[in-house]
Order: structure tokens, then C-alpha cells, then sequence
């Protein structure tokens, strides 16, 4: 028997789908907030093609994040990554799940804004200090106090986050409940874009 949730999850997926399906949705949001699994996942739920952009940016460079960091320095860096996300973001539709810093710049930001529905994943300092502390994989928190840096970022950057179309609030709960609320955020948008 198909429970009458099923149905719903299921109503909603089609209607993200449809509304969503030929445009990119983008995830943002600070280190440890879940972009990179959790856009992997909606994407599986809404069959669409995914894509992370750090993890392209290790495809097409055949080196680590830490390595191009350490090798070229931060601004080299942020060049590749935003010559990534425009290339990604013009050969979608796709799910495209971005580093921390790839809204922060104005370029990606407005080519998101064009080219995209945004999602912001916004977690607090704890529940992304307990996620991020226990890898050692992000060049940024390489520092003498990392949580303090961590939370600088987060003042900094979450007026920037802010800006995108959607915010689904990424705390302790099953990853599974996180897909399910963006894809029903996703819908209620194109419910809302329906009427206006
Ligand atoms: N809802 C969640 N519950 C528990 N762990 C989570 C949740 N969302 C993400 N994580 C974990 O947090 C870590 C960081 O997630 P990741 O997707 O790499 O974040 P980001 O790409 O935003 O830096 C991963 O180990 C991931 O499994
Ligand atoms: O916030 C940032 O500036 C960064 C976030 C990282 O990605 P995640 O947000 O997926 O960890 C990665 O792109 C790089 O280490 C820089
Ligand atoms: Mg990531």
C-alpha cells in the first residue's frame, strides 16, 4: 500500500521538477552546512544531473583544494572556481553545489542570480564547527583558532548568503529531512511564481 505521504513527497518532487527541472538550482552557504550532500541527494530525488564545483575544480586541475591553495594561493583559486561555475552554470541544467566562497564573489553572485534558484543551507557556528573539525581538508580553517575563523566568515558572509532566492536552515536533524523541506520549499516557489 502507498501511504499517503509517499503521494505528497512524490507531488512535490514532480512539481520542483517541472518548475525547477530546466533551470540550475544552486546551493550556497558556509563550510560544514551540507551543500555537497545534500545537493547530491536532491538532485537523486529530482533526477537531475549534479555537479560539485570543488570537485571540478580537482577534475580539471588534478590536484586537491589544500594543493591549489597551497601551490597558487587563495585569489588563483577563486579565479579557476568562478571560470568553473560560469562553465557549469551555462552547460546546465544541473544541480551545482558551490564552495563556501563562490557566492561571496560579485561575478558568480550575479551569473547565479541570472542563471539560477539559489539555495542558501544557513547552519549555526556549532552545528558547522561539530561537522567541519572533523576534516582537515579546507585550507581556510588551517588557522591558530579555526572556530573564531569560521564564525568571522559567518559574519561576514551570511548578509551575502542572505541574497539567495531560497533559505532551508541546515541543523541536526536526518539529512533526508533536509532534502525533503528544499524540495518542498522548491515547490512552494514555483507555486508562488505560478500566482504572481
Ligand atoms: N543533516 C546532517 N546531519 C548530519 N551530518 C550532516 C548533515 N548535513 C551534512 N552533514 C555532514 O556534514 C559534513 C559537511 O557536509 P558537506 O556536504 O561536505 O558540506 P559543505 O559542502 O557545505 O561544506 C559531511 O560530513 C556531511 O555528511
Ligand atoms: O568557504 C570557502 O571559501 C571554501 C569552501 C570550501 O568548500 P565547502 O564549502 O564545500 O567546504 C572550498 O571551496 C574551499 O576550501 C574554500
Ligand atoms: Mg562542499
Amino acid at each position: 500500500m502507498t501511504a499517503v505521504s509517499d503521494v505528497s513527497r512524490q507531488d512535490l518532487r514532480r512539481v520542483a521538477r517541472e518548475a525547477f527541472g530546466a533551470r540550475n538550482i544552486v546551493f550556497v552557504g558556509l563550510m560544514g552546512a551540507g551543500k555537497s550532500v545534500i545537493g547530491k541527494m536532491v538532485a537523486t530525488a529530482l533526477e537531475l544531473p549534479f555537479v560539485d564545483s570543488d570537485a571540478e575544480i580537482e577534475r580539471v586541475s588534478q590536484m586537491t583544494i589544500a594543493e591549489l591553495f597551497d601551490l597558487y594561493g587563495e585569489t588563483e583559486f577563486r579565479a579557476l572556481e568562478a571560470r568553473v561555475i560560469e562553465r557549469l552554470l551555462k552547460s546546465g541544467p544541473r544541480v551545482l553545489s558551490t564552495g563556501g566562497g563562490a557566492f561571496i564573489n560579485e561575478k558568480s553572485r550575479a551569473l547565479i542570480k541570472d542563471e539560477a534558484v539559489s539555495i542558501w543551507l544557513k547552519a549555526d557556528l556549532d552545528v558547522l564547527w561539530e561537522r567541519v573539525k572533523k576534516r582537515d581538508t579546507r585550507p581556510l580553517l588551517k588557522t591558530a583558532e579555526p572556530e573564531q575563523t569560521l564564525k568571522t566568515l559567518m559574519e561576514k558572509r551570511y548578509p551575502i548568503y542572505a541574497e539567495a532566492d531560497i533559505t532551508i536552515n541546515s541543523r541536526n536533524v536526518r539529512k533526508e529531512v533536509i532534502v525533503e523541506e528544499t524540495i518542498a520549499a522548491l515547490a512552494a516557489r514555483a507555486g508562488e511564481a505560478a500566482i504572481s
